[in-house]
């Protein structure tokens, strides 16, 4: 598979695909752009401005070669001279699968093909590939240019070259690669992601807590260990010095009490109006640019928190300031 990326074609430029050019475009490297929304430029440009933002906030020195940002008329076009192909257009297997084979018609062989979904199948949207060899699932985490966390998955097609291929561009580019070593449903962050999102929607169903009273529980608890320490770290800590073991006696029989509701709930119109409302109601006028530079200056200062500790992904973030340093050196 091919290790020299220069440019990459970037198929759909919502929220995931524009977040990748931005942070292809810090590292160096060249993006194309297809996407059919005639607004595609502005939307683009205004992730692409909040992205600089934060990117300056986290590394002060402009990169020594800043790529290009380019639009196409056709995904073709797109990727013609591409050397990393990374689909992100909406999350239906139909549309993914047909434009996988349209880049999958004009790449060369040793082309990857990676998909941002979050959760179908690879081997299913390899099936109308010539090349199903060369395809690959790459999930990143919003936003695209802070998060490092990708998961790569592979489908039954997939030659045993383009995992560790695709890890290696990656990590390349800051990120963190995890490999995903059987193909399921949502993998394996989207996994625990849902089965939370689920809970809060029962509990906002069923009138029991406010979406705000829902975020608050996460951010002012959970969520800020988790910046640096998994639900198995955190829960050995929680067992005091007997470690997991004793966690596991004292807590485990709670696993069987009716707590949670596994079943996913409706998603009536009157569940869809409350949670949009109440979620309105929360960011109190602010729009979402305004709030993803919050996030953005918050996730930055976590990072940066990190590094300093050399935990987490402080340690991701050190491999690609020191990444642009090297590259600084050759420009
Ligand atoms: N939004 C999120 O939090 C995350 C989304 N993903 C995955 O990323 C992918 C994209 O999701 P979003 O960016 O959120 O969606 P989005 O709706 O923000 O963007 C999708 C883009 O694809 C474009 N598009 C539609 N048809 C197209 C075509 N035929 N060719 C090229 N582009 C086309 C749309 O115009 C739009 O700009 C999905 O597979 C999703 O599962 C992955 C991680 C997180
Ligand atoms: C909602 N989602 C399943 C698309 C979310 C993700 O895939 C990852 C994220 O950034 O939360």
């Amino acid at each position: 598979m091919r290790r020299d990326i220069r440019r990459v074609a970037l198929l759909g430029a919502g929220v995931i695909g524009a977040g990748w050019a931005a942070r292809l475009v810090e590292s160096g490297i060249d993006v194309v752009v297809a996407d059919p929304d005639p607004e595609v430029h502005r939307k683009t440009g205004a992730v692409l401005q909040n992205a600089e933002r934060a990117l300056r906030a986290l590394f002060p020195e402009p990169p020594a070669r800043r790529g290009s940002v380019d639009y196409a008329a056709s995904v073709e076009a797109a990727v013609d001279g591409a050397d990393f192909v990374q689909e992100s257009a909406p999350e239906r297997e139909d549309l993914k699968r047909a434009l996988l084979a349209r880049a999958d018609a004009v790449a060369p062989a040793d082309v990857i093909l990676a998909t941002s979904t979050s959760g179908l199948l690879p081997s299913r949207l390899q099936a109308d590939c010539r090349h199903p060899g060369r395809v690959v699932v790459g999930h990143p985490f919003n936003p695209v240019y802070l998060l490092p966390l990708v998961e790569v998955c592979g489908g039954a097609a997939t030659a045993p070259e383009t995992v560790p291929a695709a890890s290696a561009f990656y990590a390349s580019i800051g990120m963190h690669p995890l490999h995903v070593r059987t193909e399921i449903d949502g993998f394996v962050a989207d996994r625990l992601l849902e089965a939370l999102w689920r809970e809060a929607l029962h509990l906002v169903n069923d009138g029991v807590a406010t979406t705000d009273e829902i975020d608050r529980a996460i951010c002012h608890g959970a969520g800020l260990r988790w910046a640096f320490m998994g639900t198995f770290g955190i829960y050995r800590l929680a067992g005091g010095e007997a470690g997991m073991r004793h966690f596991m006696a004292q807590f485990g029989p709670a696993l069987k009490l009716p707590w949670t509701r596994l079943e996913a709930p409706e998603l009536t119109e009157a569940l869809v109006d409350r949670v949009s409302e109440q979620a309105e109601a929360q960011a109190a006028g602010r729009s979402v640019r305004d709030m993803e530079r919050s996030r953005d200056d918050a996730l930055v200062a976590i990072l940066r928190a990190l590094e300093a500790q050399g935990i987490g992904a402080g340690a991701d973030l050190a491999r690609w300031r020191q990444g642009r340093e090297i590259m600084s050196k050759f420009d």
